[in-house]
């Protein structure tokens, strides 16, 4: 798997306040990098910068793979049984069948259930059977854990373990320490 994604001397601006700056990061195959620092210091600004979905106020990034991104944006249509709702964002995803995705996050047993009534851990196990639809080398991850019991905690460590030893790189940003082997960032380091 080709998986790049490096950035150099990012700034982050939002609205009138410079976030941070000067931050340098090249990740290649196998890396894990877990991203933390206190609330409002610029983790989700920071993903959506580097997913290429908003821009640096300085600085350049450069990604080689696809990009899978989970964030709080789960854009589930309430009323889709969630099948329905998987085999939609397969489509989407120009994906094959998403049964076995399903399985291994253990959403399977949901099947017929709207989304707007799975609670909140089903979902987030729902949006990380997503990624799991297609191969993307760049996973960038934030507060992934959040909702999940235990068990679908460690489940998610496996998988980006997984994911990483079969050559991607994964980003995640979580304010729980993560049983990982992955380089630690403090985002407050590089506050303006
Ligand atoms: N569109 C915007 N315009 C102005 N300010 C914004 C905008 N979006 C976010 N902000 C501000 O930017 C700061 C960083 O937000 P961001 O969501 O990146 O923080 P975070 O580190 O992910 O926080 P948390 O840990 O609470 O999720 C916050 O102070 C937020 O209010």
């Amino acid at each position: 798997m080709q998986a790049r994604l490096s950035a150099r001397d990012l700034a982050c601006r939002r609205g009138e306040r410079l976030l941070f700056r000067k931050l340098t990061l090249d990740l290649g195959p196998g890396d894990m990098l877990h991203v933390r620092g206190h609330n409002g210091v610029g983790k989700t600004s920071l993903m959506r910068i580097l997913a290429g979905l908003a821009p640096p106020f300085a600085g350049e990034v450069e990604r080689t793979g696809e990009v899978g991104l989970v964030d709080g944006r789960h854009a589930l249509d309430l009323d889709r049984e969630l099948a329905d709702a998987m085999r939609f964002w397969a489509r989407l995803d120009g994906a094959g069948d998403p049964t076995s995705a399903m399985e291994r996050l253990g959403v399977d047993a949901l099947a017929d259930i709207p989304t707007g009534y799975l609670s909140t851990g089903q979902k987030q196990r729902a949006v990380i059977a997503r990624l799991l639809l297609r191969a993307r080398a760049i996973w960038l991850l934030d507060e992934p854990f959040a909702g999940l019991d235990t068990a679908s905690q460690a489940l998610l460590a496996d998988l980006i373990a997984e994911h990483c030893g079969n050559g991607g790189l994964c980003l995640y940003v979580s304010h729980q320490p993560v049983d990982l082997p992955a380089t630690v960032l403090d985002l407050a380091e590089y506050a303006a």
